[in-house]
C-alpha cells in the first residue's frame, strides 16, 4: 500500500503530476509542504484510479493508444469525472507536450523563454515527451534555431554539472517553422509538424505569444483555427500589454474570446512569478507577527519602487507608445499592490485569490492626476562617458513628451486601508537596479526613548522591506540598543537575505509561469476582470496626462529621478524609504 510522503519528490524524480515513486505516493511541486486532508481527498481516489487504468492500459494495449479516441476539450474536462480521470493520464508517455513560441526570433524568445524551458527540462519538469517549436517569420531551419538558443542562452544553470550534455539533449527537441502571423495556411503547415512530431499520442498544446500586441488575434485566430489540439488542451500565454486602456483592452478580450475561452487564455505578468512576490502570501498569512500589524492601524503607508539603470535601449518603438506607467504600474507593481492588500483568501485555489485581488482593486479609488508625477531621462555625460537621453533613441519621435519615470499615490477605499498611502515609483535610466516593496509603520505611541535616538524620531520607526531583485530579501529595521554603558539607540536590521540562507539558485520568473501553464495553475495569471479592474483605476488619469498634454519633468540619465517625486511624497506625508544598501 503506498505510504504518504510529508516532503516533495526529491528534483531527479520530480513531477508536476501526483505520481508513485518507489511506492511513496509523491505530489506536484507546488505543494511545499505535505497535501492538504482536503487536497489528498481531492486527488488520492483519482490517483488510484489513474494507477488502475494505466495497469489496465499497459496490460491490454500493445500497439497504440486507446484514449486517442476521446477527444478532450479543455479544462470543460474538469467538469467531467471521466475526462477527468483521462486528464490524469496525460502524464509521461501517453501524451505529448508542445510549446509554440510564436515570435521565436525577438527578444524575449531569446532572454526568458528558451532559457526557461531549458531550465524546466534540466530540473526534470517538463513531460516526458515534450518538443518546443518556434515560430516567427525570419527564415530559419531547425539547426539555426538551435544555434540561436545555445549562442544566447544565459540562465541559472550555466554552470551545472551536465549542462552542454543536457542542452544537446534539449535541442534535439527544438524545431521551427518559419511563418507569417496571420497566414491559416502557415499555421496548417505548423500543425502538420506538430502532429508528426506527437504520433499517435494525446496532445496538449502550448502557445506562447512572445510578440507585439498588435498581432496577438490574427495568431490566435490562426492558432486556434488551423493548429489546435483536437485530443488534449491548448493554451496561449499572452504577454502583455493587454491593451493600452479599458476601451482597447475590453476590444483585445472581445477577439480573443471568439477564438478562446478565458480558461484557454493566460495572460502572464512575470512579476507574479518572482520569488519574492510568491513570498508575500507566505510571509503575511503564515506569520503571527505580521498579519495582525496588516492594517491602517499600524501601517502609515507601502512604497513599491521599480528602477532601472538603463533606458528603453532597443525597445523604444514599443515603449514611446506606452510609458513606464503602462508598461510597469498598471500591471507590475499594480498586481504586487493587490497581493499585499487583499484579504486572507478563503483558500490557495487560483480563483479564491483572483477573488480577492478583484475585490481589493475595486475597492480602489482611480488615480488622479494630481496624484502622479511623470518625468523623462535626458542625456546626461559622467566620467567622460556620455549616457543617451531617451528623445536621442532613432525609434523615438524627438518631441516626445511618454513618461520614461513617474510617482503616483493611490488609496484603497475599505475598512483595512482607509487613509493609507500606497505609493508607486518606477522609472528607467535611474541610479539603481532594484524592485522593493517598502512598509513603514507607524510611531510607537509614547515612546519612552525618543530622547535616546541618534537620529529624528521620523526616521525611527519600524520598516520592513522585502527586495525583490537584485539579490532577494526581506529586512525588519528595528530600533536597538547600542552595546555600551549609555542608553543610545540606532537603527539596526533583521536580516534574510536569501543567498545566505537558501544556497540554490532562484528560478527565474519565466521557469514558475511556465510550468503553471503546463499545469493548467491560473493562480498567478490575470484574470480578466482583474485586468478591468486594473485598466478602470489608470484609464481616466492617463487619458487627461495625454490630452492635456503634461510635459515630463526632465531627469538626468543615471540619476535619481525627478524632484516632483519627493514633493508628491511629502504631499501625503511620506518619506521615500532608502532603497536598501544605499543609506
Ligand atoms: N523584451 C522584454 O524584456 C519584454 C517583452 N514583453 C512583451 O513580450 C512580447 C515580445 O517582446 P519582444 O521579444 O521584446 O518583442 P520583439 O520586438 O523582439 O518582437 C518579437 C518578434 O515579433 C516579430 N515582430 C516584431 N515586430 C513586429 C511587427 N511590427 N509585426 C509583426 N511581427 C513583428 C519579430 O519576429 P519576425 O520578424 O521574425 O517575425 C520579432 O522577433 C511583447 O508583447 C512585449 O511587450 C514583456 C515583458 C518584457
Ligand atoms: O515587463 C517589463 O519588465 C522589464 C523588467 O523586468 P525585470 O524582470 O527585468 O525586472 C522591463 O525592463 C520592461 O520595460 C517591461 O516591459
Amino acid at each position: 500500500m503506498a505510504k504518504l510522503l510529508s516532503s516533495p519528490c526529491s528534483p531527479s524524480s520530480s513531477t508536476s503530476f501526483y505520481s508513485f515513486h518507489n511506492g511513496n505516493l509523491c505530489y506536484p511541486r507546488k505543494l511545499n509542504s505535505s497535501p492538504s486532508k482536503s487536497h489528498l481527498f481531492k486527488w488520492a481516489p483519482k490517483i488510484f484510479a489513474r494507477i488502475q487504468l494505466r495497469s489496465h492500459f499497459e496490460l491490454n494495449s500493445s500497439n497504440g493508444h486507446p484514449l486517442n479516441a476521446v477527444s478532450l476539450q479543455d479544462e470543460g474536462s474538469a467538469t467531467n469525472p471521466q475526462a477527468e480521470e483521462l486528464r490524469l493520464l496525460e502524464i509521461e508517455e501517453d501524451s505529448t507536450l508542445s510549446i509554440t513560441v510564436v515570435g521565436a526570433s525577438g527578444d524575449l524568445a531569446k532572454k526568458k523563454i528558451f532559457p526557461a524551458l531549458f531550465a524546466l527540462y534540466y530540473e526534470d519538469c517538463l513531460p516526458k515527451n515534450f518538443v518546443v517549436f518556434g515560430y516567427s517569420r525570419t527564415k530559419m531551419n531547425d539547426e539555426e534555431l538551435r544555434n540561436m538558443i545555445s549562442r544566447t542562452l544565459t540562465c541559472r544553470i550555466d554552470k551545472r554539472e551536465n549542462c552542454d550534455n543536457k542542452m544537446a539533449q534539449f535541442l534535439k527537441r527544438c524545431f521551427y517553422h518559419s511563418g507569417q502571423y496571420n497566414s491559416e495556411e502557415h499555421f496548417q503547415e505548423l500543425n502538420c509538424k506538430l502532429k508528426e512530431k506527437e504520433g499517435s499520442r494525446l496532445s496538449n498544446r502550448l502557445f506562447y505569444l512572445s510578440i507585439p500586441p498588435n498581432i496577438f488575434v490574427d495568431v490566435v485566430r490562426c492558432a486556434s483555427t488551423k493548429a489546435s489540439s483536437t485530443t488534449g488542451w491548448t493554451r496561449v500565454i499572452v504577454e502583455k500589454p493587454f491593451g493600452r486602456n479599458s476601451e482597447s483592452s475590453s476590444e483585445l478580450t472581445r477577439c480573443l474570446k471568439q477564438y478562446l475561452t478565458e480558461d484557454q487564455i493566460f495572460r502572464i505578468d512575470h512579476y507574479l512569478g518572482k520569488e519574492l512576490v510568491e513570498n508575500l502570501s507566505v510571509l503575511r498569512f503564515s506569520n503571527l507577527v505580521f498579519e495582525p500589524l496588516w492594517s491602517r492601524n499600524y501601517i502609515r503607508n507601502v512604497q513599491l519602487i521599480f528602477s532601472e539603470d538603463f533606458g528603453t535601449e532597443g525597445r523604444g518603438g514599443y515603449f514611446d507608445n506606452y510609458g513606464i506607467i503602462r508598461d510597469i504600474m498598471q500591471n507590475h507593481l499594480l498586481q504586487i499592490l493587490a497581493l499585499f492588500a487583499m484579504e486572507t483568501p478563503v483558500s490557495l485555489d487560483a480563483e479564491d485569490v483572483r477573488n480577492e485581488k478583484v475585490k481589493v482593486l475595486r475597492s480602489m479609488r482611480p488615480l488622479q492626476l494630481e496624484d502622479v508625477v511623470v518625468g523623462q531621462y535626458k542625456g546626461h555625460s559622467k566620467g567622460g562617458k556620455s549616457y543617451p537621453g531617451y528623445t536621442d533613441d532613432p525609434t523615438v519621435p524627438s518631441n516626445s513628451a511618454t513618461p520614461t519615470f513617474a510617482a503616483a499615490a493611490l488609496f484603497i477605499n475599505n475598512a483595512r486601508w482607509d487613509g493609507v498611502p500606497f505609493l508607486m515609483k518606477a522609472g528607467k535610466a535611474l541610479h539603481t537596479k532594484r524592485a522593493e516593496i517598502i512598509v513603514q509603520f507607524r510611531h510607537v505611541p509614547g515612546n519612552l526613548f525618543k530622547r535616546n535616538f541618534a537620529t529624528d524620531l521620523d526616521k525611527a520607526t519600524n520598516e520592513l522591506v522585502l527586495r525583490v531583485q537584485p539579490d532577494e530579501a526581506i529586512y525588519l529595521k528595528i530600533n536597538n540598543k547600542v552595546p555600551g554603558l549609555g542608553m543610545r539607540l540606532d537603527r539596526s536590521d533583521l536580516n534574510l537575505l536569501y543567498k545566505a540562507r537558501y544556497p540554490r539558485e532562484i528560478p527565474d520568473a519565466y521557469e514558475r509561469l511556465l510550468l503553471d501553464a503546463i499545469e493548467g495553475e491560473r493562480r498567478l495569471f490575470i484574470r480578466r476582470d482583474e485586468l478591468d479592474a486594473a485598466w478602470s483605476l489608470f484609464t481616466p488619469m492617463l487619458k487627461e496626462l495625454e490630452e492635456r498634454k503634461i510635459a515630463p519633468e526632465l531627469y538626468p540619465y543615471g540619476s535619481r529621478g525627478p524632484v516632483g517625486a519627493h514633493y508628491l511624497a511629502a504631499k501625503h506625508n511620506v518619506r521615500w524609504g532608502d532603497l536598501t544598501g544605499e543609506e
